[in-house]
């Protein structure tokens, strides 16, 4: 590990904490991921969502059909539209997820010290003595003395919708358990997680591949997060499944670490992967609970200093049935952000908990407090001196934008890009204003038909923090001209009005290309 005391600015005045936060545009540098579903798929719901924060929207797959949730995306369509926020679309795969299958969907009451048997017989009906599972291989792959959780949706141990067994012995296919606490699974879908334990089944599997081919290509998903990836191969095998399917092949894969065999590939995971998903739920059962911390600062470390998005799972689960988190959890939002994570992703919160627009304003709102004293000087520093030297042109142009946005205190950094890569090089520098990436579309051809980049390259910055994407109108050639840079930039400046960041006489860094040069330019405005 490297030095990474709590990225704290100091000295904070005890009197500053209870100035209170001002009323931001901008709800946040740090972007909300929200899993849509059946607390929040209404027009009504999914745009007070985007409206509180909300710049992402997965669609879990481990529930619901293709129609459920296409119907839940229509309405997402409707309230961008009406609210005029942007939202990028996940799509989130069941992988080698173990279920069981509880066809009845009665509630099945387990007691403490009783025994119950997990079988692959999915023709048993799911009772307080039987579970049926949807994986043959469960006996192969445990022994006497394994732990197995089974929860509904997704489970802490602190519900009574969680159990946790004990593999008593193994009957050829059967599992004999003990239980170890005594928990009602009530619900449709519970998740089982034997803990530390390969499964042998592919990342991918073949109803995520179905999902993926038509789902996934009629919406032109902006990210697939790739559940329980394991090895560098399975973002590979995802990656060239993607690039056979039209459109989907600038889709972006965000690999999820959900356990320790993930946990010891991160490095090659990273490589491969667009971003990283720390899926602390499973990830917490199946790690000690005193490490769970420390995955998080390494893991958010490594993503930072890749200039690669690392989204940070279950924060403010007690959320999902209160309007208040704990203070635990309030104080995990905080910390997240000062590790330097790039976004939230808020599961059964939005999903199915009675708060979801409340959870992503109180979330968002924890989010802007910790990056107002998130040590910005010593993060740049420590950056700089990973990415060493000779830096690249690109990335020395960015981090220059940077440096210089800080010294004169500007506004805005606005950020011109067509493949996105400028903007998230900034991005990575973590400035303390937010970045207005102005996506300049180029035309594009597939052989058979021509079209214009940018949709994808915009909404993708969506879930890096700090970036604020404006799609130029494809009229803007993407060879930039001094004359279509100026109108492009004025329609940037009067988007940023507009929106409240940028006033008369601030400041602002503009990164862009003059002719064939990189150039960062500091301009003031009049009025
Ligand atoms: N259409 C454009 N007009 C002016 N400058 C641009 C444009 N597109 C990118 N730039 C600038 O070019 C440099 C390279 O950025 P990058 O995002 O890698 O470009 P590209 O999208 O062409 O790959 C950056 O300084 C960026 O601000
Ligand atoms: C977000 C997680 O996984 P799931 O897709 O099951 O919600 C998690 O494990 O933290
Ligand atoms: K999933
Ligand atoms: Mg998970």
């Amino acid at each position: 590990m490297h030095s990474n005391h709590l990225l704290l600015e100091e000295p904070i005045r005890m009197a500053s904490i209870l100035e209170p936060s001002k009323a931001n545009f901008f709800p946040a540098m740090t972007k909300i991921v929200g899993t849509l579903g059946p607390r929040s798929r209404s027009v009504e719901v999914i745009s007070a969502c985007l409206q509180a924060g909300m710049s992402v929207a997965r669609f879990d797959f481990s529930w619901g059909n293709a129609e459920y949730h296409q119907e839940t995306l229509e309405n997402l369509k409707i309230a961008i539209k009406s609210s005029k926020k942007l939202c990028a679309v996940m799509l989130d795969t069941v992988g080698p997820e173990l279920q069981v299958v509880n066809k009845s969907e009665k509630a099945i009451t387990l007691k403490a010290d009783d025994n119950v048997i997990l079988t692959p017989d999915q023709g048993q009906e799911a009772s307080s003595e039987i579970l049926p599972i949807n994986f043959a291989g469960l006996a192969k792959a445990v022994k006497k003395g394994d732990t197995i959780f089974i929860g509904q949706y997704l489970f802490t141990g602190s519900e009574t919708t969680s159990v946790w067994l004990e593999v008593n012995e193994v009957k050829g296919d059967d599992v004999v358990c003990a239980i170890k606490n005594s928990a009602t699974l009530a619900g449709s879908l519970f998740t089982l997680h034997a803990s530390q334990i390969r499964i042998e089944l592919p990342t991918l599997s073949d109803k995520d591949k179905e999902v993926i081919g038509s789902w996934g290509v009629q919406n032109k998903i902006d990210f697939l997060s790739l559940s329980y990836t394991r090895h560098a191969e399975d973002v590979r095998q995802a990656r060239d499944y993607l690039s056979k399917l039209g459109d989907l092949s600038q889709t972006q894969i965000f690999a999820k670490i959900e356990n320790v065999e993930g946990l010891t590939h991160f490095d090659e995971i990273l490589q491969e992967a667009d971003g990283i998903i720390l899926s602390r739920g499973n990830l917490g059962i199946d790690l000690p609970p005193e490490k769970v911390f420390l995955f998080q600062k390494s893991a958010v470390y490594k993503c930072n200093m890749a200039g690669k998005p690392a989204v940070v799972t279950r924060v403010v689960d007690s959320m999902t049935d209160n309007l208040r988190p704990t203070r635990a959890e309030a104080t995990d939002v905080a910390n997240a952000v000062l590790d330097g994570c790039d976004a939230i992703l808020l599961g059964a919160e939005t999903l199915r908990g009675l708060y979801p627009v409340e959870t992503i304003s109180t979330v968002g709102k924890i989010c802007a407090e910790a990056e107002k004293v998130f040590n910005q000087d010593q993060y740049f520093k420590r950056t700089v001196k990973f990415v060493g030297e000779p830096m690249t042109h690109l990335e020395s142009i960015a981090s220059s934008a940077v440096r210089a946005a800080l010294k004169v205190k500007a506004s805005v950094i606005i950020c011109f890009t067509s493949s996105g890569r400028a903007a998230r090089l900034i991005a990575k520098y973590r400035p303390t204003m937010p970045v207005l990436s102005v996506v300049i579309p180029r035309l594009k051809t597939n052989q058979l038909r021509w079209s214009f980049s940018g949709a994808f390259e915009a909404r993708q910055s969506l879930i890096v923090r700090g970036l604020f994407p404006l799609l130029a109108d494809p009229r803007h050639p993407a060879e930039s001209t001094n004359a279509s840079n100026e109108s492009v930039l004025k329609v940037a400046l009067d988007h940023g009005k507009a929106a409240g960041v940028i006033k008369s006489h601030d400041r602002v860094v503009v990164c862009q290309k003059v002719g064939d040069a990189s150039v960062v330019k500091i301009i003031e405005l009049e009025d």
